[in-house]
């Protein structure tokens, strides 16, 4: 191994109350919400296809410009209890609310910028309403908080000469007070989630990145911190040129999931996917007929696909500029929140149960539960399931405690029956099982 001064702080999983809070958690809800959401996706009569909350680049709007949205920001339907009982209904556990995105709109008062909530219309502070609502619904609340800062003078995505250096120099410092101002404000914060961290600026001063996430540990013990944010001596990032992981997890799934056969390394660490719901929009964008919608189900299975990995996932909400939410969005949290609950004991605080995927769908364990998730019911009604040496079945139950049936068909395989009435969608098999000593 090379010697790094700033590569990862740790080997192996945090095993403290935090961290496992964090992962028995599982499902997460994000909160795309910024000027992005009033134009939409559309600037000057046309509609970029783009992810609507980098409108500004895909229309080349120059930053003065796009912040007079500000203006505007009067969200007069915002009403931070609703959304923390949508959450609650949904089922998450916590949720991730972008502070502050690329474009350096604040959803709090910082007293370091004059892109704020204070500077608009609305003047109150939106980031400590969402807090105060969701801790009192017993949800968490981690923050977004984006490095590359597009209103920001003193933002480089390079540095290319002494200038440069000391620009951005004075840039890592006020992003520095801007997360010390956050830590202050909000400690009931449970994460930092940091993105727009990918340029050559930042990845030259791994140094930074480093110190960000000790001076927000020595601030919040406890606090995790993404991988996203981390870059070593080398400039090499998430993973460290040793191939260590640092944060606390890998933040690297952005609209995609490991493959559950050929990736069963990420079981080795802890991870956090987040997906969209349109094939991607994370900000409010009025128009989805542009690309792909997924439906709940689909949604329902990238949840459950995430957590049979031993990772976390969290699902996209990009509220529009009035503070509601868009129709499918509200159906959406409903449907999740109906399976949830139901069935949510197959995923609050399980994990891997590191038995070979099967073609019906995926499995979860918590302790000596293991639990079936059920997508693809075959036609022979005959649920194949096989097990690691040493390991038997026992019995297999549905979540109501009705034995449905399981037989030994040959060592370590078995077959478990379907209920006799397939339930009309997904749904759970906890199996009872024996392990050697
Ligand atoms: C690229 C990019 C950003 N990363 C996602 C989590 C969204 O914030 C998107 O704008």
């Amino acid at each position: 191994e090379i010697s790094l001064k700033y590569g990862a702080d740790r080997l192996g999983k945090r095993h403290d109350d935090s961290m496992r809070k964090f992962r028995d958690n599982r499902l997460g809800a994000f909160i795309h919400w910024g000027l992005y959401a009033i134009p939409g996706g559309e600037w000057n009569g046309k509609v970029y296809n783009g992810a609507a909350e980098w409108l500004k680049s895909w229309a080349k709007v120059p930053a003065d410009e796009w912040l007079k949205l500000m203006d505007q920001w009067n969200p007069e339907k915002f009403n931070a209890k609703a959304w923390a009982k949508m959450a609650k209904k949904m089922g998450v556990k916590y949720v991730k609310i972008t502070t502050k995105h690329h474009e350096g709109f604040c959803l709090w008062p910082s007293k370091y910028s004059q892109y704020t909530v204070a500077q608009t219309p609305y003047k109150k502070d939106i980031l400590g309403e969402l807090i105060k609502a969701y801790n009192d619904e017993g949800i968490d609340v981690h923050f977004y908080f984006s490095v590359m800062d597009w209103s920001h003078p003193d933002y480089r995505y390079d540095i290319k000469s002494k200038e440069d250096e000391a620009a951005f120099n004075r840039f890592l410092e006020f992003t520095d007070n801007q997360l010390k101002e956050l830590a202050t404000r909000y400690p009931t914060v449970k994460d930092f989630w940091f993105d727009g961290t990918w340029d050559a600026s930042i990845k030259k001063n791994g140094w930074w990145t480093a110190h960000v996430e000790q001076m927000l540990k020595d601030m919040l013990p406890g606090v995790t911190i993404n991988s996203r944010l981390r870059a070593d001596d080398y400039g090499k990032r998430h993973f460290d040129s040793n191939g260590h992981l640092m944060g606390d997890y890998e933040s690297g799934y952005e609209r995609r999931l490991p493959d559950p056969v050929k990736d069963v390394k990420v079981t080795r660490w802890d991870w956090e996917a987040c997906m969209t719901v349109p094939e991607n929009q994370w900000g409010y964008h009025k128009d989805w007929s542009i690309s792909y919608v997924k439906t709940p189900l689909e949604v329902l299975e990238r949840i459950v696909h995430a957590v049979s990995m031993g990772g976390n996932m969290v699902v996209n909400f990009g509220p529009q500029a009035d503070g509601d939410f868009r129709h499918e969005e509200k159906e959406l949290a409903d449907a999740i929140g109906k399976w949830m609950q139901e069935y949510g004991e197959c995923i609050y605080g399980c994990d891997y149960a590191g038995w070979d995927k099967q073609s019906w769908g995926y499995y979860t364990r918590k302790g000596k539960d293991v639990y079936m998730v059920v997508f693809n019911p075959p036609y022979s009604k005959l649920l194949v399931v096989k097990t690691p040496k040493g390991t038997k079945v026992t019995k297999a139950v549905l979540l109501d405690g009705k034995d449905i049936g399981v037989k030994e068909t040959a060592r370590n395989e078995y077959n478990v029956n379907m209920p006799a009435k397939a339930p009309a969608g997904p749904f759970v098999i906890k199996l009872q099982i024996e392990e050697d000593a």
